[in-house]
């Protein structure tokens, strides 16, 4: 790899804003700034129990996942048409690319709409609209992943499936998403299963809440190629070796840690124990519109808290952001090529 030059401190945050990256852990719904809540409420004729922007604003003070999941599902709430779902993403991959990222692999929940009587075409086909036209406006490529709300039914999801069948070619994959504890991902066998005989990415959340028996279960039961979050796998040593000596990739999210109090402080997260222990680490925004930080602010508050973090660190995310992606390789190989002359500019200008 690319041998990093060192890169004064005071410059570090231009670098990380500036280089490209992928985002491989983004919920959709989550990017749903209040604005755009309360637009599209307005707009649909859907009822809030806030008065205000700035109400709601006041609401995002959680405690842990549950307290979160609790005010993202009735955010999601105003999402009916497909015209929703397509400005929803479009206005992500916008901010995305401003960014600087260049590759983006988007999950969505379909349970929580079909539950409310929207079709799931309506939000494949706006979410996917968007994320072709994000390449011609922005140069981004983009991919979505269908998640499985894990304190639904195994049959729930099974059924979700099925709808989704005759849409498949516009999703790369599947995951695992929403509250973690109770409910492990032994619960999906069958479901994933069946994803991956179709051809399917796998990937699940696990180890964000929950204990390191979770992560072994996704990557032994489900055959998750990624684990998003995956923190807690320090606390079990033969699964931080296991993880290293496979490369499987976690998609960690420092601010969403620190905002559903996974982590006390931003300076406690434990993201440069998990790569100098050699596990394929990347840096992501979860959910930004709940938890005040888009990639790039994940990217420069976290190098903030941990002074120990440096230019070398910040390549290999970036790297590993694109190695851990599910598009080609030879957009992989391409996009190396940028990062690496990203970083030479950056000496060069020295
Ligand atoms: N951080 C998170 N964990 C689990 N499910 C989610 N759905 C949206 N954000 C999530
Ligand atoms: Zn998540």
């Amino acid at each position: 790899m690319f041998k990093v030059p060192p890169i004064p401190a005071e410059r570090l945050p231009g670098l990380l804003r500036a280089m490209p990256k992928a985002e491989l852990h983004i919920h959709i719904e989550g990017s749903l700034e209040p604005e755009m809540i309360f637009a599209l409420a307005q707009r649909n004729g859907v009822p809030l129990p806030y008065a205000s922007v700035e109400e709601l604003r006041r609401a995002y003070a959680f405690t842990d996942l549950q307290s979160f999941l609790d005010i993202y599902y009735a955010g999601a709430s105003v999402l009916l048409h497909e015209q929703d779902f397509y400005d929803m993403a479009r206005a992500y991959l916008a901010r995305a690319a401003m960014d600087n990222v260049a590759h983006a692999e988007i999950f969505f929940d379909p349970q929580t709409h079909t539950a409310r009587g929207v079709h799931i075409e309506t939000v494949i086909n706006g979410l996917h609209r968007a994320c072709a036209d994000a390449r011609s406006s922005h140069g981004l490529s983009a991919s979505l992943i269908l998640c499985f709300l894990r304190h639904l039914s195994e049959e729930d999801a099974l059924a979700t499936l099925e709808q989704a069948l005759p849409l498949l070619d516009r999703i790369v994959g599947v995951g695992l998403d929403s509250s973690e504890r109770g409910h492990p991902p032994e619960k999906f066998a069958r479901v994933f299963e069946r994803c991956r005989a179709l051809g399917l990415h796998v990937v699940a959340h696990a180890g964000e809440e929950g204990p390191p028996a979770y992560i072994w279960s996704a990557l032994d039961v489900l055959q998750a190629e990624r684990i998003d979050h995956g923190v807690q796998a320090v606390h079990d040593p033969a699964l931080m070796r296991r993880l290293a000596d496979e490369r499987i990739p976690l998609t960690v999210c420092p601010l969403s840690n620190l905002k559903l109090c996974v982590f006390p402080r931003l300076a406690d997260h434990n993201l440069l124990q998990l790569l100098e222990a050699g596990l394929a680490v990347t840096v992501n925004s979860d959910d930004p519109a709940y938890f005040g930080g888009y990639v790039n602010d994940n990217f420069t508050q976290l190098f903030a808290a941990v002074p120990a973090l440096t230019a070398r660190h910040a390549y290999q995310l970036a790297w590993n952001s694109f190695e851990a992606s599910f598009a080609a390789e030879a957009d992989k190989r391409a996009w190396h090529h940028r990062l690496k002359e990203c970083f030479e500019q950056f000496t060069e200008n020295d």
